[in-house]
């Protein structure tokens, strides 16, 4: 049995064995932060195909012990993480579920929580407890003051507080939430958010286009949008596939998010410049009416923003032109459509779960509503500018295409859409990561 209260600083024969079952991106940030913190007993497997260079790369790793599998880990550890693909959590947990040891607690870092609830329940011996847990942020950003979920599922407060034992070296902010808390909540901040991002990329892609090499002013909001998009498909696909395709309110997110996009595009094709102003203005108020006046905005300003350009186009660049480029800015009209058709109150996760690239994505979205000045611009730009038609156009094709492969729910399919995008973009993956992780930080601590 593990004291509540057991810490780092603890002779190491006191400390739990703390097992991680999938050394990928995220396995790998736990295990350094945990081995960072001084843990002494942390024992990591991948697939036993994956071992010797495993061994190899964590032979002077403190703390850290490499086994053959998720049977040598489960056996001997006392709190385990299942840090695995979303889609295999089933066939994973019922490979190694039955080897976990007595009393053990077990849970997983799943970004959708459903089918990694049901795996335990079918394949967890009754004798351990079942307390989750998700860090709300990417492995390269720094997990402190950045939320992480706890889910005390099947456990007496005991288990709960040796978690949060374990995890207190983090410096994350715990939140305490049900597993069908977590579900809703993370499909509200994450599934609109990504479909967006995902959707520039597969537009910006189909016409071939970097948009900041362009020669035009490329700061501001579309910083962002750019720096966002690329840190996206640098990542793992199947992260944004397992949330999207397995966490039902999500499914229902992106199609609306696609229809969005949609109508107010025939909205703008139609020159109905009243028609499209009523219909962002009513949505302004459904998403933004409610929200305090005198709460302060969450960052942002051109100027922020511009220090985050990349290709070094941006305003004050020797090479930059001056004026910023007129924009519909669709994807952020076509969110906050979409928010408000399904009542979802963004602004209620900010301090509760939100991710990094939802903060920033809805303080973008927050600089151009409550400016209506800016709002009216792009609105202006949307009905009169023809030229933006072609990316318009663009955008609203493939944020059907992704909708539509979401409501299939193929994980092939996924793949293929994402990695074709994706490999467009590759070559600028290093210079974006690097800016995008600036980006994170200024805006964590603003
Ligand atoms: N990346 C992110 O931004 C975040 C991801 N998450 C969630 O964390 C989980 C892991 O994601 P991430 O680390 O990014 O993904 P990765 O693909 O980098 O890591 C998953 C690892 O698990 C391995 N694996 C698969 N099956 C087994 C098995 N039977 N035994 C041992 N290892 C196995 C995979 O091997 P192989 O590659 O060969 O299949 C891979 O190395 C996912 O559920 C994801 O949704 C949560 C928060 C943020
Ligand atoms: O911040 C985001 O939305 C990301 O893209 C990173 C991410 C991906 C998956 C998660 O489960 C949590 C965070």
């Amino acid at each position: 049995m593990v004291r509540i209260n057991v810490s780092p600083n603890d002779p190491p024969e006191e400390h739990p064995t703390i097992g991680l079952i999938g050394m990928g991106a995220m396995g790998v940030m736990y295990a350094r932060q945990l081995s960072k913190a001084g843990w002494k007993r942390i024992s990591v497997c991948d697939l036993p195909e994956k071992y010797d260079s495993l061994k190899l790369e964590y032979k002077d790793v403190p703390g850290i012990t490499v086994h053959r599998d998720g049977h040598a880990v489960s056996r001997i550890s006392d709190f385990i993480m299942y840090s695995v693909e979303a889609e295999y959590i089933d066939r994973v947990v019922s490979q190694y579920g039955p080897s976990t040891k007595v009393g053990a607690i077990v849970s997983g870092q799943t970004s959708v929580k459903a089918p990694e609830k049901d795996a335990f329940e079918k394949y967890l011996p009754q004798d351990v407890d079942i307390v989750s847990i998700h860090s709300l942020h990417g492995p390269t950003v720094s997990p402190e003051g950045q939320p992480l979920v706890l889910i005390q599922h099947r456990a007496p407060d005991s288990s709960l507080h040796v978690v949060e034992s374990i995890f207190r070296c983090f410096g994350s902010r715990f939140v305490y939430l049900t597993y069908e808390e977590h579900d809703l909540v993370t499909a509200n901040v994450q599934a609109v958010t990504h479909a967006a991002f995902l959707t520039m990329g597969t537009a910006w892609a189909g016409q071939r286009s970097y948009p900041w090499e362009q020669g035009q002013y490329v700061g501001g909001i579309e910083t962002v949008k750019v720096n966002i998009m690329l840190r996206i498909y640098s990542n793992k696909w199947h992260v944004y596939a397992g949330l999207a395709i397995l966490n039902p309110s999500a499914r229902i997110q992106i199609d609306q998010y696609s229809s969005s996009a949609a109508e107010l595009f025939k909205l703008m094709l139609a020159g109905d410049e009243d028609g499209l102003r009523a219909r962002v203005y009513k949505a302004r108020e459904q998403v933004f009416g409610s929200v305090k006046a005198e709460r302060a905005p969450i960052f942002l300003t051109e100027d922020v923003l511009d220090q985050f350009t990349i290709g070094g186009s941006g305003r004050s660049s020797p090479t930059g032109t001056t004026a910023p480029r007129a924009n519909s800015h669709l994807a952020l009209l076509a969110m906050v459509d979409c928010w408000a058709h399904l009542n979802i109150q963004p602004f209620d996760h900010l301090d509760l779960a939100a991710t990094p690239i939802f903060r920033m994505w809805i303080g973008v979205a927050e600089y151009l509503f409550r400016s209506t000045e800016r709002l009216d611009a792009a609105i202006r730009s949307a009905v009169y500018d023809v030229m933006l038609r072609s990316d318009d156009l663009e955008f609203v094709v493939a944020a059907r295409g992704w909708s539509q492969c979401v409501s299939f729910g193929s994980f092939d399919l996924y793949k293929r859409r994402f990695l074709e995008t994706a490999s467009f973009f590759e070559s600028r993956f290093d210079e974006a990561s690097a800016i995008g992780s600036e980006m994170i930080k200024a805006i964590s601590q603003s």
